[in-house]
């Protein structure tokens, strides 16, 4: 049977977990603050494709404790994308696990491959408006779910690429899509063009998408400026992919979401519950990659530094006070 650890059972590793289980596999699941939920109750869905669905993972709160349940063949990450988060599945890695990261970003694959060198690198790339609204149970509300993914580096191992393919198998098994990229940094720019720009602004903002494109006759065309600027910099890294064409695409999922019902980006939700936000995946890394070849980009350069500002704010909450108080 095919073992498996998902690391970070929020929205995304909730569906996740739960492909993984339909198609047979075994699923481990690192819980934080749903711990105790996901060990009484399991994991809940509810999918505009899949319907209501309900497993029981193996519940552990840490990647030592999954230990026991390995060895693993495939570590799914689908934590936040925060600078540092490799090391945090370190226990349960072993020779054969190749790791999955199942998050937004660019960049990101490089800590991994630094710390697990003779591990394979699957690096995917998330469509799957999908939220946590209580602990343990994930609303995944539409009928968009693929998981493009691929080796890292492209030029990986054909036992590697075995391994991806295998994975991509397993999504197919359960009823699900994940597509084989032979250069998965394609599909990371071309998502990033949408989420450097949705993300940051819908979170800044505290509109969901389908209300910030109402929210001004200027918004909609704003975003695709941002989008415009992404695209530059993939076109100077070597991939010139983000077309008009492809800005109209994604943007028009949104502008859909009008009549269908606004989807909050999984920023928001990180702001709306006091959350660290992933700037560096989503903001940072594109700004550093921008300035090495030399591609401006004051758009993405102001949301990062917002962004950064909100991150330093909520970093603060602990000692968090009203800046004016009024005593009684
Ligand atoms: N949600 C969406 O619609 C989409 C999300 N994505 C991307 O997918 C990735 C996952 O996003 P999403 O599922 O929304 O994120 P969530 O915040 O919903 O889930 C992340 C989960 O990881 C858990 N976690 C974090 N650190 C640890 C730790 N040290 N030990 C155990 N658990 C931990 C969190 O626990 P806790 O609750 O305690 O913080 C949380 O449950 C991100 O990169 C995101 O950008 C991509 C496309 C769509
Ligand atoms: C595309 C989008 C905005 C879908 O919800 C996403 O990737 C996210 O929420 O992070």
């Amino acid at each position: 049977m095919v073992n498996t650890f998902i690391f970070g059972a929020g929205g995304v590793g909730c569906v996740y977990g739960w492909i993984l289980s339909k198609a047979g596999a075994r699923v481990t699941a690192a819980c934080r603050t749903n711990y105790e939920a996901v060990k009484r109750n399991g994991i809940r869905i509810r999918s505009t494709k899949w319907g209501k669905q309900q497993y029981n993972p193996i519940t552990v709160r840490t990647a030592a404790e999954a230990r026991s349940h390995g060895p693993f063949d495939y570590i799914l990450v689908c934590s936040k994308a925060f600078p540092g988060t490799a090391g945090l599945i370190k226990d349960a890695v072993s020779e054969n696990t190749a790791i999955v990261l199942a998050q937004n970003g660019i960049g990101i694959e490089d800590e991994y491959a630094k710390l697990y060198p003779d591990n394979t690198i699957v690096s995917g790339i998330v469509y799957l408006p999908v939220t946590q609204v209580e602990p343990g149970v994930a609303v995944h509300t539409t009928f968009l779910e693929q998981f493009e993914i691929g080796t890292f580096p492209a030029n990986a191992s054909a036992s590697a690429k075995a391994q991806c393919q295998r994975l991509s198998d397993l999504w197919k098994a359960a009823g699900a899509k994940a597509p084989v990229f032979d250069d998965v940094q394609v599909a990371r720019w071309n998502k990033l063009a949408l989420n450097a720009t949705l993300n940051p602004i819908t979170a800044l903002t505290l509109c969901d998408d389908a209300n910030f494109i109402r929210s001004s006759p200027g918004a909609l065309d704003m975003a695709k400026d941002v989008m415009r600027e992404v695209g530059r910099i993939a076109s100077a890294a070597g991939y010139p992919i983000i077309t008009e064409k492809v800005i109209e695409e994604h943007m028009q999922r949104h502008v859909d979401r009008l009549v269908t019902g606004g989807k909050e980006p999984s920023m928001l939700t990180d702001i709306r519950h006091n959350r660290p936000i992933e700037v560096e995946a989503i903001l940072g890394n594109a700004v550093r990659i921008a300035q090495g070849l030399k591609v401006e980009t004051p758009y993405l350069r102001l949301l990062y530094m917002l962004a950064k500002g909100r991150n330093y704010a909520v970093a603060q909450v602990d000692g968090w006070k009203p800046i004016a108080t009024v005593e009684e």
